[in-house]
Protein backbone atom coordinates (compact mmCIF):
# COMPACT_ATOMS: atom_id res chain seq x y z
CA UNK A 1 0.00 0.00 0.00
CA UNK A 2 1.38 3.82 -0.79
CA UNK A 3 2.70 5.34 2.28
CA UNK A 4 1.26 8.24 3.51
CA UNK A 5 2.81 11.96 3.90
CA UNK A 6 3.17 11.61 7.52
CA UNK A 7 5.49 8.17 6.71
CA UNK A 8 7.31 9.52 4.44
CA UNK A 9 7.85 12.47 6.65
CA UNK A 10 8.94 9.79 9.44
CA UNK A 11 10.78 8.18 7.02
CA UNK A 12 12.96 11.16 6.40
CA UNK A 13 13.63 11.99 9.73
CA UNK A 14 15.11 8.36 10.57
CA UNK A 15 17.35 8.60 7.62
CA UNK A 16 18.70 12.06 7.82
CA UNK A 17 18.55 12.95 11.25
CA UNK A 18 20.31 12.48 14.67
CA UNK A 19 18.98 10.56 16.56
CA UNK A 20 19.08 12.29 20.39
CA UNK A 21 19.06 15.60 18.64
CA UNK A 22 15.95 17.51 18.51
CA UNK A 23 17.36 20.38 16.61
CA UNK A 24 18.22 18.03 13.62
CA UNK A 25 14.53 16.57 13.42
CA UNK A 26 12.99 19.77 13.91
CA UNK A 27 15.62 21.07 10.79
CA UNK A 28 15.09 18.26 9.26
CA UNK A 29 11.21 18.04 8.77
CA UNK A 30 11.50 21.43 8.14
CA UNK A 31 13.72 20.67 5.02
CA UNK A 32 11.40 17.91 4.02
CA UNK A 33 8.09 20.25 4.12
CA UNK A 34 9.77 23.11 2.38
CA UNK A 35 11.52 21.16 -0.48
CA UNK A 36 9.51 17.93 -1.06
CA UNK A 37 6.13 17.94 0.20
CA UNK A 38 3.87 20.77 2.26
CA UNK A 39 2.63 19.59 5.46
CA UNK A 40 1.14 21.48 8.47
CA UNK A 41 3.87 21.64 11.14
CA UNK A 42 3.98 24.80 12.73
CA UNK A 43 7.44 25.53 10.72
CA UNK A 44 10.15 27.75 11.24
CA UNK A 45 9.01 30.56 10.87
CA UNK A 46 6.08 30.77 12.95
CA UNK A 47 8.56 28.20 15.49
CA UNK A 48 10.80 30.68 16.38
CA UNK A 49 7.55 32.92 17.41
CA UNK A 50 6.65 29.62 19.76
CA UNK A 51 10.61 29.45 20.94
CA UNK A 52 10.48 33.05 22.24
CA UNK A 53 6.83 32.76 23.72
CA UNK A 54 7.50 29.11 25.29
CA UNK A 55 11.22 30.62 26.50
CA UNK A 56 9.40 33.78 28.41
CA UNK A 57 6.65 31.23 29.97
CA UNK A 58 9.36 28.77 31.40
CA UNK A 59 6.46 26.19 32.03
CA UNK A 60 6.58 23.47 34.11
CA UNK A 61 3.70 22.11 32.70
CA UNK A 62 2.46 22.79 29.28
CA UNK A 63 -0.41 21.38 26.95
CA UNK A 64 -0.87 21.42 23.44
CA UNK A 65 -4.07 20.34 21.29
CA UNK A 66 -2.96 18.92 17.76
CA UNK A 67 -0.02 17.01 18.43
CA UNK A 68 0.36 16.13 14.00
CA UNK A 69 3.53 14.58 13.63
CA UNK A 70 5.53 15.79 16.75
CA UNK A 71 7.31 18.48 15.10
CA UNK A 72 6.34 20.89 17.60
CA UNK A 73 6.20 18.92 20.40
CA UNK A 74 9.60 18.31 19.97
CA UNK A 75 10.85 21.96 19.55
CA UNK A 76 8.78 22.80 22.71
CA UNK A 77 10.48 19.88 24.64
CA UNK A 78 13.50 21.04 23.32
CA UNK A 79 13.45 23.85 25.05
CA UNK A 80 11.96 23.04 28.27
CA UNK A 81 13.51 22.25 31.90
CA UNK A 82 14.44 18.67 32.53
CA UNK A 83 11.43 18.53 34.93
CA UNK A 84 8.94 20.17 32.94
CA UNK A 85 6.27 18.00 31.07
CA UNK A 86 4.24 17.95 28.01
CA UNK A 87 1.02 16.33 27.16
CA UNK A 88 0.28 16.75 23.31
CA UNK A 89 -3.63 15.76 22.46
CA UNK A 90 -3.97 14.00 19.05
CA UNK A 91 -7.34 12.63 17.86
CA UNK A 92 -5.62 10.68 14.69
CA UNK A 93 -4.28 7.84 15.42
CA UNK A 94 -1.91 7.49 12.41
CA UNK A 95 -0.81 10.85 12.63
CA UNK A 96 -0.13 9.45 17.06
CA UNK A 97 1.80 6.57 16.02
CA UNK A 98 4.04 8.61 13.68
CA UNK A 99 4.88 11.23 16.39
CA UNK A 100 5.63 8.73 19.36
CA UNK A 101 8.29 7.51 16.72
CA UNK A 102 9.13 10.98 15.91
CA UNK A 103 9.64 12.10 19.57
CA UNK A 104 11.78 8.77 20.28
CA UNK A 105 13.62 9.43 18.16
CA UNK A 106 14.63 12.94 18.91
CA UNK A 107 15.38 11.66 22.72
CA UNK A 108 12.75 14.08 24.34
CA UNK A 109 10.24 10.90 24.98
CA UNK A 110 10.91 11.83 28.79
CA UNK A 111 9.32 15.17 28.48
CA UNK A 112 6.62 14.81 25.88
CA UNK A 113 3.42 12.52 26.56
CA UNK A 114 1.02 11.64 23.90
CA UNK A 115 -2.87 11.26 24.80
CA UNK A 116 -4.84 9.78 21.80
CA UNK A 117 -8.37 10.81 21.48
CA UNK A 118 -10.89 13.84 21.05
CA UNK A 119 -9.63 16.97 22.99
CA UNK A 120 -13.19 17.32 24.53
CA UNK A 121 -12.97 13.86 26.02
CA UNK A 122 -8.99 14.16 27.34
CA UNK A 123 -9.09 17.52 28.83
CA UNK A 124 -11.76 16.64 31.65
CA UNK A 125 -9.20 13.65 32.68
CA UNK A 126 -6.19 16.17 32.74
CA UNK A 127 -6.90 16.34 36.71
CA UNK A 128 -7.51 12.97 37.70
CA UNK A 129 -5.71 10.67 35.42
CA UNK A 130 -2.70 12.44 34.01
CA UNK A 131 -2.09 14.46 37.47
CA UNK A 132 -2.47 17.87 36.13
CA UNK A 133 -2.46 20.29 38.76
CA UNK A 134 -3.01 23.60 36.32
CA UNK A 135 -1.08 24.89 33.21
CA UNK A 136 1.41 26.81 32.69
CA UNK A 137 1.27 27.36 29.01
CA UNK A 138 -1.28 25.91 26.18
CA UNK A 139 -0.41 25.24 22.19
CA UNK A 140 -3.84 25.51 20.66
CA UNK A 141 -2.92 23.97 16.52
CA UNK A 142 -5.90 21.23 16.38
CA UNK A 143 -9.09 21.63 14.21
CA UNK A 144 -9.67 25.35 14.47
CA UNK A 145 -13.37 25.24 15.38
CA UNK A 146 -12.11 23.39 18.90
CA UNK A 147 -9.99 26.52 19.62
CA UNK A 148 -12.81 28.09 21.72
CA UNK A 149 -15.00 25.06 23.12
CA UNK A 150 -11.39 23.46 24.51
CA UNK A 151 -9.71 27.30 25.63
CA UNK A 152 -13.41 27.12 27.82
CA UNK A 153 -13.82 23.21 28.95
CA UNK A 154 -9.85 24.33 29.77
CA UNK A 155 -10.90 27.32 32.26
CA UNK A 156 -14.51 25.06 33.23
CA UNK A 157 -11.90 21.55 34.19
CA UNK A 158 -9.97 24.66 36.39
CA UNK A 159 -6.81 24.39 34.49
CA UNK A 160 -5.66 27.63 33.83
CA UNK A 161 -4.47 29.59 36.47
CA UNK A 162 -3.50 33.40 36.86
CA UNK A 163 -0.74 33.80 34.24
CA UNK A 164 -1.59 30.95 31.91
CA UNK A 165 -0.50 31.52 28.26
CA UNK A 166 -2.29 30.02 25.52
CA UNK A 167 -1.01 30.32 21.70
CA UNK A 168 -2.77 29.94 19.13
CA UNK A 169 -1.75 28.96 15.63
CA UNK A 170 -3.52 29.53 12.24
CA UNK A 171 -5.34 32.64 13.32
CA UNK A 172 -5.51 34.14 9.52
CA UNK A 173 -4.73 30.74 7.44
CA UNK A 174 -6.68 28.37 7.51
CA UNK A 175 -8.01 30.90 9.86
CA UNK A 176 -9.93 30.93 13.64
CA UNK A 177 -12.45 34.28 13.31
CA UNK A 178 -14.87 32.53 16.16
CA UNK A 179 -11.75 32.18 18.37
CA UNK A 180 -10.51 35.71 17.66
CA UNK A 181 -13.79 37.10 18.57
CA UNK A 182 -14.33 35.07 21.67
CA UNK A 183 -10.22 35.37 23.01
CA UNK A 184 -10.25 39.20 22.05
CA UNK A 185 -13.69 40.39 24.03
CA UNK A 186 -12.84 38.35 26.71
CA UNK A 187 -11.71 40.04 29.99
CA UNK A 188 -10.38 37.69 31.49
CA UNK A 189 -7.33 37.05 28.74
CA UNK A 190 -4.84 39.70 27.39
CA UNK A 191 -4.34 39.03 24.02
CA UNK A 192 -1.19 40.18 21.26
CA UNK A 193 -1.12 39.02 17.77
CA UNK A 194 1.90 37.90 16.23
CA UNK A 195 2.01 38.35 12.35
CA UNK A 196 3.74 35.55 10.64
CA UNK A 197 3.26 33.29 7.74
CA UNK A 198 1.55 29.62 6.52
CA UNK A 199 4.32 27.21 7.08
CA UNK A 200 6.27 26.64 4.05
CA UNK A 201 4.46 29.68 2.31
CA UNK A 202 4.28 33.43 1.39
CA UNK A 203 0.47 33.10 2.56
CA UNK A 204 0.01 35.50 5.56
CA UNK A 205 -0.60 33.73 8.95
CA UNK A 206 -0.43 34.92 12.63
CA UNK A 207 -0.22 33.36 15.66
CA UNK A 208 -2.22 34.63 18.81
CA UNK A 209 -1.33 34.83 22.19
CA UNK A 210 -3.67 34.95 25.31
CA UNK A 211 -2.90 35.03 28.83
CA UNK A 212 -5.41 34.31 31.22
CA UNK A 213 -5.51 36.79 34.36
CA UNK A 214 -7.48 34.46 36.21
O1 LIG B 1 -6.58 22.90 8.85
C1 LIG B 1 -5.51 22.78 8.26
C2 LIG B 1 -5.48 22.21 6.92
C3 LIG B 1 -6.58 22.41 6.10
C4 LIG B 1 -6.57 21.88 4.82
C5 LIG B 1 -5.48 21.14 4.38
C6 LIG B 1 -4.39 20.95 5.21
C7 LIG B 1 -4.39 21.48 6.49
C8 LIG B 1 -4.24 23.28 8.88
C9 LIG B 1 -3.40 24.09 8.11
C10 LIG B 1 -2.26 24.64 8.68
C11 LIG B 1 -1.98 24.41 10.01
O2 LIG B 1 -0.88 24.96 10.63
C12 LIG B 1 -2.82 23.60 10.80
O3 LIG B 1 -2.50 23.44 12.11
C13 LIG B 1 -3.94 23.00 10.22
N1 LIG B 1 -4.74 22.06 11.00
O4 LIG B 1 -5.44 21.19 10.41
O5 LIG B 1 -4.70 22.08 12.22
MG1 LIG C 1 -1.08 24.92 12.67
Amino acid sequence: MDQSKEQRILNFVLQNAVRGDPQSVVDTIDKYCSQKEWAMNVGDEKGLILDKILEEAKPSTSLELGTYCGYSAVRMARLLKPSARLLTIEFNPKFAAIAKQIIEFAGVQEKVKILEGPSEEIIPQLKKKHEVDTLDFVFLDHWKERYTPDTILLQECGLLRKGTVILADNIICPGAPEFINYIRNNSHFVCTNYPSHLEYMKVKDAMEKAVFLG
